[in-house]
C-alpha cells in the first residue's frame, strides 16, 4: 500500500486541538476593529501554512453538506478561498470567485468563472460572527443572477449571524460553533473553567439582534437595575442601584477650596448627583470633621464618595498613602482611583487597605486633557491591569467605552453643556457625546456646575442631559 494514500479521515476534535496548537485560535485580550475587547480570536488565514490541516477542514466543510443540490461553490474572500477550491479540486463542483471589488479595466467582472441565471451556488466561510462577510457575497452572487440559500462555515461564533442570515433566506451550516469549540478544549485540558466562562459571557453579552445593522458589533445596553444585578462588586452594585433610583449618573467634581464651602454645595446639589468626586488635598482646612460631614451627606442624599487622589507610586508607598496619613482616605472613600504607571503592584497596595473596606478602585485609562500621554497601547495595558484585578477594579477614567463587560463603570471627566477647551488644556465634551456616543457611563462635571450662577440649576441641567443621552443609548440599541 502506497504510504501517500494512507491518511486517515481526521477527528472534528482532533481538528479544533491542531488548529489550537497552530494558533489559529487564540485566547488573551483581543481589540477588535470595533473597538471592543475580545478574550478569543480566530486567526484562521494561518491554515495556508498547514497543507494537511486544510485539507481536513475542507473535508469536514464538505461532509456537512448535501452537495447534490448546488451548482457551484464560492468562498469568501480571502480566507476561505483555499477551503473552497479544495472543495471544488477534490469533489469536481465548479468554482466562482467574487472579486472584492470589480475590475476598472478588462470586463470589469464582480464575480469570475462560468455560471448560469439560476445557478445556485454554496458559499463558503470559515468564521461567522454578525453574518455581514457572507451577505456581502451572497448580494454580489444574486447581482450577476446566481441563487444562494446555503452557506457552510467552519465556526458559528454564536454572535447572532445564524439568524441574521435566515432571515435574508441563507441557512447556515456550520461545523463547530463557539461552545463546540470551548468544550472540546477545556475537555482536553487546554482551557481552565475561568476562561471558558469569560468567553461564554463576552459572546453572551455581544450578539447582534437579527435585524442590526450588521457593520459593527455593538456591545449590549443595559439599564441600570438590570446591570447591578450582573455586578458581584458590592460598590459597583451599589452605584448602580444608585444611578437607577436617583435617575442620575451625574459626579459633581467639588473642587472648591473650603471646608464649608464643600459642604453647603454637596447638601444642595447632592440630591441630583450619583457620586461626589473630592481633590481632598485642595481643602485649605481639612479636619476629619469635614469628611465625618462629608459622610453624613452621603448617607443622606444617598451618593458615594469617590476621592481624586490618583495614586501613582509603588504598592508600598500607596498602601499608606491610602490607608493613614492626614487625610485617613479610606476610612471615607467608597472609591478612589490610581494610574497604571507603575504596575499592578499600585492596584495590590490598594487593595491590601481597600478591599475589606468594600472600598473599588478606578484606574486612569485615558484623560480628558490636550495632549496627555494615556492613549494607545497604555490605554490597552491598563484595561487589561483593571481585567486581572476584577475584585477590587471596578472600572476606568475614560473619555470613550473601552470594554463590553457591563461590570465595568466608565467615567468621564471634561463635560460641559457646550464642548470647548478651557485656558489649561482642559478638553470638554457634551453629555450627549460622552454617554450617547462615546458609551460612557457617567459625565464628572466640576466647573459647569460650582461656578454657575445658580449650581442646583446647573446640576439639574447636567442630571436631565446625563440621563436623558442614557435614554437615547438605550432606545437606540433596543431599537436597531
Ligand atoms: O482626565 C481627567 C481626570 C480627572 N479630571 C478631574 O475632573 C475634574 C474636572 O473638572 P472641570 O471643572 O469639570 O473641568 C477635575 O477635578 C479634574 O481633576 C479631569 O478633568 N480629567
Amino acid at each position: 500500500m502506497a504510504a501517500s494514500s494512507e491518511v486517515m479521515p481526521a477527528s472534528s476534535e482532533s481538528i479544533v486541538l491542531r488548529l489550537f496548537e497552530v494558533d489559529a485560535v487564540k485566547f488573551g485580550d483581543f481589540t477588535l476593529k470595533s473597538g471592543i475587547t475580545s478574550p478569543v480570536y480566530f486567526d484562521l488565514r494561518v491554515m495556508i501554512s498547514f497543507p494537511q490541516l486544510m485539507t481536513d477542514v475542507a473535508n469536514l466543510l464538505w461532509d456537512k453538506i448535501s452537495a447534490s443540490k448546488f451548482i457551484s461553490l464560492c468562498g469568501v474572500p480571502y480566507t476561505a478561498l483555499p477551503i473552497a477550491t479544495l472543495m471544488s479540486a477534490s469533489h469536481n463542483i465548479p468554482m466562482l470567485i467574487r472579486r472584492k471589488e470589480a475590475k476598472g479595466y478588462g470586463t470589469k467582472k464582480l464575480i469570475e468563472g462560468i455560471f448560469r441565471t439560476g445557478d445556485v451556488c454554496l458559499i463558503v466561510e470559515d468564521v461567522v460572527s454578525s453574518g455581514s462577510s457572507v451577505l456581502d457575497t451572497a448580494e454580489a452572487l444574486k447581482s450577476v443572477g446566481v441563487l444562494v440559500t446555503d452557506a457552510v462555515v467552519l465556526l458559528d461564533r454564536e454572535q447572532g449571524g445564524r439568524q441574521k442570515l435566515q432571515q435574508e433566506g441563507i441557512t447556515l451550516h456550520s461545523v463547530f460553533t463557539m461552545t463546540d469549540i470551548l468544550t472540546i478544549l477545556k475537555g482536553a485540558g487546554k482551557l481552565d473553567s475561568q476562561t471558558v466562562d469569560k468567553v461564554a459571557c463576552y459572546i453572551e453579552h455581544n450578539r447582534f439582534q437579527p435585524d442590526q445593522t450588521v457593520c459593527s458589533l455593538k456591545p449590549k445596553v443595559y439599564d441600570y437595575e438590570e446591570r447591578a444585578k450582573l455586578c458581584t462588586n458590592s460598590v459597583t452594585r451599589r452605584l448602580l442601584e444608585i444611578m437607577g433610583e436617583k435617575r442620575s449618573n451625574l459626579a459633581l467634581s467639588a473642587d472648591v477650596t473650603t471646608s464649608q464651602e464643600l459642604l453647603q454645595l454637596v447638601d444642595k446639589v447632592g440630591p441630583h448627583v450619583c457620586i461626589v468626586k473630592t481633590h481632598i488635598d485642595i481643602l485649605e482646612d481639612f479636619t476629619q470633621e469635614t469628611v465625618t460631614k462629608l459622610s453624613q451627606l452621603a448617607a443622606r442624599h444617598n451618593f458615594l464618595i469617590f476621592e481624586d487622589r490618583k495614586f501613582a507610586d509603588i504598592g508600598n508607598t500607596v498602601l499608606h498613602q491610602f490607608g493613614g496619613g492626614m487625610y485617613n482616605i479610606s476610612s471615607w472613600a467608597h472609591i478612589i482611583n490610581a494610574h497604571g504607571v507603575p504596575g499592578p503592584g499600585v492596584v495590590h497596595g490598594l487593595r491590601e487597605v481597600g478591599a475589606s473596606k468594600g472600598c473599588g478602585c478606578l484606574l486612569i485609562a485615558e484623560m480628558s486633557s490636550a495632549g496627555n500621554l494615556a492613549t494607545g497601547d497604555y490605554t490597552t495595558a491598563t484595561v487589561s491591569m483593571a481585567e486581572a484585578n476584577k475584585d477590587f477594579v471596578i472600572g476606568f477614567i475614560s473619555v470613550n467605552n473601552l470594554t463590553s463587560d457591563p461590570t465595568f463603570i466608565h467615567m468621564t471627566p471634561g463635560v460641559q453643556l457646550t464642548a470647548g477647551q478651557d485656558s489649561l488644556g482642559q478638553q470638554y465634551l457634551t453629555p450627549s457625546e460622552v454617554i450617547t456616543n462615546r458609551g460612557s457611563d457617567i459625565i464628572i462635571v466640576g466647573r459647569g456646575i460650582y461656578e454657575a450662577k445658580d449650581p442646583v440649576e446647573a446640576a439639574k441641567q447636567f442630571q436631565l442631559a446625563g440621563y436623558d443621552a442614557f435614554v437615547a443609548r438605550l432606545t437606540e440599541f433596543m431599537t436597531s
